[in-house]
């Protein structure tokens, strides 16, 4: 693997292979890559994802390393921006790693997107013909202990993302809202025209950046702007070599049942058993991780294809609603472990039953979720199993420094 560093700037190049990027990090540029594009996929779409290239925030998560994937896949070339905050450097060498030679056409910055020079610079160095931005803290307790760091975090860095793809007429985006814009839903399932509200300062950012959107697109046509409304993402890729792998003590069902089974935490706790649900737990909407993926290129599809998108929001669930001890069970029947559990008391603010309608999204994104329950728990079982401990498992080459991955990088990159 080589690494670069830009002056100026903390650019890092992942690549697989030897690579040619010059010193503005104009990566694509080098006559390998050339060539990788006219091999390249093509699509059916109207237009050659081998000519577009994606500028991803985020891209190093959980959401974000699966969807970078099937870019890349797809022939598209891919710029990652992210500060390493909750993910690690791990997983996007993982991700070149499965892409194969197309791990070629991904560059890695480290950048913060608080920090609008160092956007700049990723900008100035490479046009980008459209951004999925998925970056931002996303953990709804601590955005209730701790509200100004997401408001700074969330609402600066888009504002930041904004204001230079504005200067340098990208206009193209999408953007990772979230099932939390409906609060509590008077009723199931959740269309898109639903009434929006927020319940804790997490979904207050993904409420004011909807807002941002609308407005931008009002005053300028130009934009055409997706918002992915997503239920509840979980499993892994099928090779169970990326997934997720949240920091502490996991909030979410799936992740807390997962380190159950493997054995590193000794019960889950299930939040309520009185809902007016089917068995009294609380009723979600749970999506693939890879059918989300899926639906970023279908958005993208979306993007390139017609001129006159505006700002439109779409769900990406797959319609259903599975309870907490339907899940359970599902997961045990997947792993052949028994997840003990206990019943405590409702979670505060959970809601009883959220699932989405997904028929605009199948109509006008051509997109359908093809994954079902029993799928999901294979792959998060698939990928728990390989990686009880997630990216940052000890190995024997291991001098325990693994969760420092980006300041190694950029030590390389630096000499
Ligand atoms: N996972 C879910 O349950 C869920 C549900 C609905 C919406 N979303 C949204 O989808 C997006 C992706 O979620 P995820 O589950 O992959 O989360 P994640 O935490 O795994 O990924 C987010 C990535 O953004 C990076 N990041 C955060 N702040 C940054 C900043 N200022 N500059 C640069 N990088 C920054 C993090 O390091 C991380 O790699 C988030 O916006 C999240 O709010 C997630
Ligand atoms: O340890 C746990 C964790 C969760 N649950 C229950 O499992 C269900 C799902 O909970 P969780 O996985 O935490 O998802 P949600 O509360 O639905 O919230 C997720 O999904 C929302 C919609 O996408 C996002 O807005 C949130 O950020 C994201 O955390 C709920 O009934 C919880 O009460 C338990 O019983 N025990």
């Amino acid at each position: 693997m080589r690494v670069v560093a830009v002056p100026g700037t903390t650019f890092c190049g992942l690549t697989n292979s030897r690579s040619t990027e010059n010193r503005r990090g104009d990566f694509f540029s080098c006559p390998s890559h050339r060539s990788m594009a006219s091999n390249g996929t093509k699509m059916a779409n109207g237009f050659n994802a081998t000519q577009k290239r994606i500028l991803v925030t985020g891209g190093a998560g959980y959401i974000g390393s699966h969807t970078v994937l099937q870019l890349l896949e797809e022939g598209y070339k891919v710029v990652i921006v992210d500060n390493l905050n909750n993910s690690v450097e791990e997983a996007v060498k993982r991700v070149v790693g499965l892409a194969g030679k197309n791990g070629n056409n991904l560059r890695f910055c480290l950048v913060d997107l608080c920090d609008k020079d160092a956007l700049d610079k990723v900008f100035s160095s490479s046009r980008f013909d459209a951004v999925i931005h998925f970056a931002g803290l996303k953990a709804v307790g601590a955005s209730v202990a701790n509200p100004l760091l997401y408001y700074y975090n969330n609402l600066v860095g888009t504002l930041n993302l904004f204001e230079v793809m504005k200067t340098y007429s990208c206009k193209k985006l999408v953007f990772s809202s979230s099932a939390t814009v409906y609060g509590q839903p008077k009723s199931v399932p959740c269309t898109e025209d639903f009434p929006r509200e927020a319940v804790n300062p997490y979904g207050q950012t993904k409420l004011f950046v909807e807002h941002m959107c609308y407005d931008m697109q009002k005053a300028d046509h130009e934009w055409g702007i997706i918002l992915l409304r997503y239920f509840n993402p979980v499993a892994a890729h099928p090779s169970g070599l990326i997934g997720e792998d949240p920091r502490g003590v996991p909030n979410n069902l799936m992740p807390f049942v997962q380190q159950v089974a493997v054995g590193r935490r000794s019960e889950l706790t299930v939040y309520g058993n009185d809902y007016p649900t089917k068995d009294g737990t609380g009723v979600r909407d749970y999506v693939h991780v890879m059918d989300l993926a899926d639906g970023h290129l279908a958005a993208l599809r979306k993007l390139f294809n017609s001129s006159d998108t505006g700002c439109a929001a779409y769900n990406l669930g797959t319609g259903k609603g599975v309870s907490v001890l339907e899940m359970i069970e599902a997961f045990e029947r997947a792993s052949g472990k028994k997840i003990p559990y206990r019943l405590a008391a409702r979670r505060p603010g959970d809601c009883a039953e959220v699932y989405a309608s997904t028929q605009k999204a199948e109509r006008e994104l051509n997109w359908k979720a093809k994954y079902g329950v029993e799928e999901m728990c294979r792959d998060q079982w698939n990928w728990a199993s390989q990686n009880p401990w997630g990216y940052n498992a000890p190995r024997a080459d291991s001098n325990g420094t693994a969760n420092h991955g980006c300041g190694s990088m950029l030590g390389n990159g630096r000499a």
